[in-house]
C-alpha cells in the first residue's frame, strides 16, 4: 500500500504547492516558537487555504494551552492536530471533545521503554508519529534531522497505526519503508537546504526515491 506522505514545517507558497502537486498526502505547519519552521497562523492558514481538501493539513503543537489552540483551530482549520509534547492521555481526551479534531500523538524514541508509553493512547490518539529523542542541547523536540534505531518498531503490534519521522532523506527511506510497517512518513529537514528552508530540488527527489521504493523488483529485472 501506498504510505501517507508528510512534508513539515512548510511557510511558503511554492513548497507548499509544490509538495501536493508531487503527492504529498500530509502538509505540516510548526506552531513552536522556537523552531526555525515556525510560522504565524494568519500566513499558515493562508496557505492551508491553497491545498484544502488536496492534502490533510496537520497543526504541529508542543504542549499547547487552550488559547493557543483556540487561535490555530480558527485561523488554520487543521485536520489534525499533530501534539509533539508530553500531552497526557487525559489532554488529548480533552481536546478532542473540546476541537472535534483528529489528534496525532507524536512519540520520541530512543529505546524499547519509550515505545512502552504508547499503549496508554491506544483507543485516544487517533494515529501516532515516532520521532527520534532531540540530541543534547536541542532546543526543538522535533525536526533536528536524526533518526532511531527503527528495528525496535517491532515492538510495537498491529493496534498501532503510526507515520515514521525523524532524520528521513531520499537516501534513507526506501530502507525505512522496507524495514518497518510504518503508514505513513514524515519529513522536514532532509528537504531542507538550511534550518527551515526548505528546498524544490530537493522535495522533488524525496518523492522520486518513494516512489522507487514503492516499486518492486522483479525476479527478471523488469
Ligand atoms: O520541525 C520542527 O522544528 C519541529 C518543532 C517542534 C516539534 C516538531 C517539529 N518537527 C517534527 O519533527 C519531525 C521531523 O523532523 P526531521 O525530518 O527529522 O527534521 C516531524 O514529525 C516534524 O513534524
Amino acid at each position: 500500500m501506498k504510505p501517507d506522505i508528510k512534508i513539515c514545517g512548510l511557510k511558503t507558497a511554492e513548497t507548499v504547492d509544490r509538495a501536493v502537486a508531487r503527492g504529498a498526502t500530509h502538509i505540516g505547519f510548526i506552531f513552536f516558537e522556537k523552531s526555525p519552521r515556525y510560522i504565524e497562523p494568519d500566513l499558515a492558514g493562508v496557505l492551508a487555504d491553497r491545498v484544502r481538501g488536496k492534502a490533510l493539513i496537520v497543526a504541529v503543537v508542543v504542549d499547547p494551552d487552550n488559547d493557543d489552540l483556540d487561535e490555530i483551530m480558527n485561523l488554520v482549520r487543521p485536520d489534525i492536530l499533530q501534539l509533539h509534547g508530553h500531552e497526557s492521555p487525559e489532554r488529548v481526551l480533552t481536546i478532542k471533545a473540546l476541537y472535534n479534531v483528529l489528534v496525532m500523538k507524536a512519540f520520541s524514541v530512543r529505546d524499547a521503554e519509550d515505545l512502552r508509553r504508547v499503549e496508554a493512547y491506544i483507543g485516544i490518539a487517533d494515529r501516532f508519529l515516532f520521532d527520534a529523542k532531540a540530541p543534547k542541547g536541542s532546543e526543538l523536540p522535533g525536526g533536528n534531522g536524526v533518526a532511531f534505531d527503527w528495528s525496535l518498531m517491532a515492538w510495537l503490534d498491529g493496534r498501532v497505526d503510526y507515520m515514521l519521522s525523524g532524520g528521513l532523506n531520499k537516501d534513507n527511506v526506501a530502507l525505512a519503508l522496507a524495514s518497518t510497517k510504518a503508514s505513513g512518513i514524515d519529513i522536514s529537514s532532509g528537504v531542507e537546504s538550511a534550518p527551515g528552508v526548505k528546498d524544490l530540488t530537493m522535495i522533488d527527489e524525496f518523492f522520486d526515491a518513494v516512489a522507487s521504493a514503492r516499486m518492486p523488483a522483479t525476479a527478471s529485472g523488469s
